[in-house]
């Protein structure tokens, strides 16, 4: 009887404590922590909405997307930043260009003015600057430690490492594995529109074409298990994509815990096909086989060392960096080349202007990818595509240690919301012609197309984070696009309803479904 009545209070002490410890720490971490981050932020004199616990600023979001979702479907209008963002355009009224507003309990300074994004990078070092850690959790799956998610003196291990890899020499090898996927998808519609179903939706199309285009680029499809990789990593792409938490709200990571367990099933088959590939490379290196010319053969060419050497890779960041060069590289391209498909079809001029340049430079022939460069207007439709439709509406950034920015000082764990779309679209940056389909303001300025700030144009982010496959995403849009348009015409459907919206990424929210016609 003694011992059970020890054993109950000790058990009712233990409950207790364990449940002082966990509301302490809960107020700690959502309430407090949160609270003071504000205060000193606020301290630089930045104000913004006010939030609400537990959700912060995210029910007024919510809100103010179901009142736009309805705007003029059918007019093709490029002013996008008020119907992609209302909440944002409303609190930029309110607040200016520098304010802070909340997702959940986590305080974000949003930034959309050019000269403050110079300051806070001019003279600090880049792994001064980390990846907010509330987006960790979600992007775990899909990136692992591959470099989007990597910090300090390892982020700058990892990129060493990859951006010999997309040298342009080694680019060009991987240009012929582009051309097979892409003519693949133009007989299918070749075979569409022989059958009487001439509107097709490309933008489905052109994703999956795109992923295969990047598992070829990354690990190859041809070797052993690369296609189950294919597969299983689209299947956890669609699993994550209809998973929709609240970010920053306690608890919310715990809300889908049947698509967490699924993507976590998923990740692991993923991570054990990948391993089996880069050890069957391995043995194959081992008895002498040339390397393969993808990005996984590139890595591995130094040689696969387990230990943490400073010039190679593990077998388990290798697998890390194969999931983030699939998800952070296909769907970019695949809307990059979805919008440009709406804006040539809305333009038609254009799409005979850039048919007309590829008779002149690739000829009728096969492609001869050293002259992919001079494809001079096809870049231009590009780089105004990626400033009017930015598939990467938005760069984050946390700091790592306090950092000084004129006069102000951005403390140690600040979030920072850049929003891209903003700037892309501001008549102050890029004149009152912003919102007007334009390539040709890159022609006398190819890199900023014109804008009055250097910072104001930045499809591909900015400093030592900017994308690592920026020339690789340029190559490829060059041969899809060569090859779809000497093949095909494009007109818009009056099916098509015109409602660019945030789902992951700036994609057309009811696809894109357009008239095509064979040459
Ligand atoms: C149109 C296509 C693409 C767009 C718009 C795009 C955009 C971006 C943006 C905005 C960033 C973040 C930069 C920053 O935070 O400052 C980024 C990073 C990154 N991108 Fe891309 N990207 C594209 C294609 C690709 C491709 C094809 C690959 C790989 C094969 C790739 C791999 C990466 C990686 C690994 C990073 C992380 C770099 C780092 O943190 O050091 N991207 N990209």
């Amino acid at each position: 009887m003694g011992v059970f009545l020890l054993f109950q209070i000790f058990f009712t002490i233990a409950t207790i404590s364990f449940s002082l410890h966990f509301f302490s720490t809960l107020i700690f971490s959502c309430w407090v922590l949160p609270i003071r981050a504000y205060k000193k932020i606020k301290k630089n004199g930045f104000t913004g909405p006010i939030p609400s616990f537990p959700m912060g600023n995210i029910t007024e979001m919510k809100n103010s997307m179901n009142i736009n979702v309805s705007s003029s479907l059918n007019v093709v209008s490029h002013d996008i930043h008020s119907t992609v963002f209302p909440y944002f355009a409303r609190w930029q009224k309110s607040y200016g260009k520098l304010f802070i507003y909340w997702l959940g309990t986590e305080p974000f300074l949003y930034v959309a003015e050019p000269e403050f994004l110079k300051n806070m990078s001019a003279g600090v070092l880049g792994k001064s600057w980390g990846k907010p850690k509330v987006f960790k959790h979600d992007r775990e799956p899909m990136f692992g430690s591959g470099l989007v998610m990597v910090e300090g003196d390892e982020w700058v291990r990892h990129r060493h490492v990859i951006t010999p890899a997309f040298s342009p020499c080694n680019l060009k090898a991987m240009a012929s594995l582009m051309v097979e996927p892409t003519t693949k998808m133009l007989d299918q519609w070749a075979t569409l529109i022989s059958s009487g179903y001439p509107e097709i939706d490309v933008e489905r199309e052109i994703t999956t074409t795109a992923g295969e285009i990047i598992a070829r680029t990354s690990f190859g499809l041809s070797y052993q298990n690369g296609n189950k990789v294919f597969e299983k990593l689209r299947a956890m792409q669609i699993t994550l994509f209809n998973s929709n938490r609240y970010v920053g709200v306690p608890f919310s990571k715990w809300m889908c815990p049947k698509k967490n367990l699924e993507a976590k099933r998923l990740g692991k088959e993923i991570d054990q096909l990948l391993l089996s590939i880069i050890d069957a490379r391995k043995k194959s290196l081992d008895i002498g086989t040339s390397p393969q010319k993808d990005l996984l053969g590139l890595l591995m060419e130094g040689g696969l060392v387990d230990g943490r050497s400073g010039k190679s890779l593990t077998a388990r960041e290798l697998v890390d960096e194969c999931k983030t060069f699939f998800f952070g590289g296909h769907e970019t391209t695949a809307l990059a080349l979805t919008w440009t498909l709406l804006l040539l079809a809305t333009y038609p001029d254009w799409q005979n202007q850039l048919r007309d340049e590829i008779k002149q430079v690739i000829g009728d022939g096969e492609i001869d990818f050293t002259k992919l460069a001079d494809l001079k207007k096809m870049g231009w439709v590009m780089k105004e595509v990626l400033r009017l439709y930015s598939p990467a509406p938005n760069a984050q950034r946390q700091a790592r240690e306090d950092i000084k920015v004129d006069d102000l000082v951005i403390p140690n764990g600040t979030n920072i919301w850049i929003d891209v779309v903003a700037m892309h679209h501001d008549p102050t940056l890029w004149g009152d012609d912003v919102n007007e389909f334009k390539p040709e303001r890159f022609k006398d300025d190819p890199l900023y197309g014109g804008c009055k700030h250097k910072m104001g144009f930045l499809p591909f982010g900015f400093g030592g984070r900017m994308c690592v496959g920026k020339n690789l995403t340029t190559m490829e849009y060059k041969v899809i696009v060569t090859l779809m348009l000497t093949r095909f015409s494009f007109s818009l459907s009056s099916n098509y309803r015109h409602s660019p919206s945030i789902l992951l990424s700036l994609r057309p929210r009811y696809g894109l479904p357009l008239l095509v016609k064979p040459l």
